[in-house]
């Protein structure tokens, strides 16, 4: 029998991509003869992203995971919507449409999986009548607010940014406005009209599959497979198959464990470092990294601060940190032996899974908090960018596995050292909120190692969706014969 091809179309940020093919890894893990996965790799438009691309492909390439790759024809970037990248993204994407069409037909594909950003892509899919799954690469928290907006959109006058009130989520306590993600500020900008375009969209498709736990997120999955997001709609099938993580590498491979700021973990008593570190874009000027060297050297705590300077014209990725130029004087001096300052890339899920560590001030970027709730990490959440605000409010308020900290948006995204001691002493020290916080983060730790056991809750939806895809092969079959 000839193996059923999923087509996998990830957007081209590395991020994005990573996590589509870990999902697809999932799919193909003791299916190999039934099922096949291909990427559909998607030209990045910047020389520098498309470096960091292909050398991921050709990582997962050369591993032997039996995951395909199939490269689609450049195409040239949309213009004219500069500084607007969800509409960047998802118009980029939407140029692709006769490209999937054509590798859809020449690679005979069973099923697509798409990105998030490239809704635009069901219409291949239903050209060909094959099935179609958005691959959801955050929170079901997100994905109900996506699915609620076109009817927010209607029935709110403001723009979020101006709003003082609270949104309405089904299965989330009310979202104060200030927690709604950036790209969702202003009501006429092109970025909200795509969400609300992805948001209709969503609900056409065959199914979502989604990159959380059920026992993270109960409520929120609840709420979206109950209808209550779109009333008067069937949802869409759900099937969240997470924490999609690189597994082996969360381990730690050995190589991350031979890096200097493992090693030095190795040192420091259990559950003891606090573990700052900001995704593959946060970074510091001399102003943030002041107030967070003086909120750490004051909470008398241990730490491991992963450092990061400001990126060079034409980039968005953070630099190595100068240390020198960024540090108070004689801070690394006064802080010798409890504190260790990680001016580059740190090896993030090696430091999770280290015993020392005992708390993680974090972006909140989605894989990173899965990471930190694999390893029971309990967190304090410093939002950047993205939907960063919207997952700090949700695992404060609703998961409870965070303490609040007070993040300035309105000063991007500054905090006070006072107010970054306080959240540290309250992460580490034993009191309530933190404690509460550990406790709850001690239980999603089990919950998600027993979500991708045989019987688990991502196991079964994994399974639910490869039996999806089986039947509507074998009716397709049945059709056309
Ligand atoms: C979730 O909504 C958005 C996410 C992103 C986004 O874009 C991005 C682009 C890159 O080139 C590299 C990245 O690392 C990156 C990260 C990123 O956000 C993170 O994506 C993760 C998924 O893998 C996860 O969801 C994290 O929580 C995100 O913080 C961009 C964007 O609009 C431009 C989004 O709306
Ligand atoms: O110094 C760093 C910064 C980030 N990461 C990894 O990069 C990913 C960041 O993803 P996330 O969704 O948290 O945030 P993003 O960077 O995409 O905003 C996670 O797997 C982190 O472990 C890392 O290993 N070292």
């Amino acid at each position: 029998m000839a193996s059923l091809n999923v087509l996998l179309l990830p957007e081209p940020g590395s991020g994005h991509l990573m996590s589509l093919i870990e999902a697809g890894k999932r799919l193909l893990a003791g299916h190999g003869q039934e099922f096949t996965v291909t990427v559909l790799v998607v030209r990045p438009p910047t020389p520098e992203s498309a470096s960091e691309v292909d050398a991921h492909v050709r990582r997962v390439a050369a591993s032997g995971v039996g995951v395909r790759f199939h490269h689609l024809p450049p195409m040239d970037p949309p213009t004219e919507c500069a500084g607007n990248l969800q509409e960047f993204k998802s118009r980029y994407l939407e140029l692709h449409k006769p490209h999937v069409e054509a590798a859809a037909r020449e690679l005979q594909a069973a099923a697509l999986v798409v990105d998030f950003f490239a809704t635009t892509v069901l219409d291949v899919a239903r050209a060909l009548g094959v099935p179609a799954y958005v691959y959801f690469t955050s929170t079901a928290a997100l994905l109900a607010l996506t699915l609620r907006l076109p009817a927010l959109d209607q029935a709110v006058d403001v723009d979020f940014e101006a709003f003082e009130g609270t949104v309405d989520v089904p299965g989330l306590p009310p979202v104060p406005a200030r927690s709604i993600p950036g790209f969702l500020g202003r009501k006429n900008s092109p970025n909200f009209r795509w969400f609300v375009y992805h948001g209709r969209r969503f609900m056409d498709f065959d199914g979502i599959i989604i990159n959380t736990v059920t026992e993270i997120e109960p409520g929120l999955l609840a709420g979206i497979a109950d209808g209550r997001c779109v009333p008067g709609r069937p949802a869409p099938a759900l099937y969240p198959i997470g924490p999609v993580l690189d597994l082996g590498a969360v381990k730690g491979d050995a190589s991350s464990n031979n890096e200097p700021c493992v090693r030095w973990l190795d040192a420091q008593p259990r559950a003891s470092v606090v573990f700052l570190c900001f995704g593959s874009l946060g970074w510091s000027d001399a102003a943030k990294a002041r107030e967070v060297a003086t909120g750490l050297e004051r909470s008398g705590h241990r730490f491991l601060w992963a450092l990061r300077g400001p990126p060079v014209a034409g980039s968005r990725h953070p630099t190595d940190a100068d240390l020198d130029e960024l540090l108070p004087e004689g801070f690394l001096e006064r802080t010798k032996g409890r504190g260790m300052v990680w001016p580059t890339w740190a090896p993030q899920k090696a430091v999770l899974a280290h015993p020392a560590v005992g708390g993680f001030v974090t972006h909140c970027g989605w894989n990173s908090t899965l990471e930190s709730l694999w390893h029971g990490v309990p967190l304090a959440p410093w939002p950047l960018y993205a939907e960063q605000h919207l997952n700090a409010f949700e695992l404060v308020s609703a998961v409870g596995v965070a303490v609040a900290m007070e993040v300035d948006r309105e000063r991007n995204n500054f905090v006070e050292a006072a107010e970054l001691e306080r959240a540290v002493r309250s992460l580490m020290g034993g009191c309530e909120e933190g404690s509460r916080a550990r406790e709850k983060a001690a239980e999603m730790k089990a919950a998600c190692r027993k979500a991708v056991e045989e019987g688990g809750s991502s196991r079964v939806a994994l399974e639910t969706l490869r039996d999806a895809i089986r039947e509507d092969a074998s009716a397709t079959k049945t059709t056309t014969a």
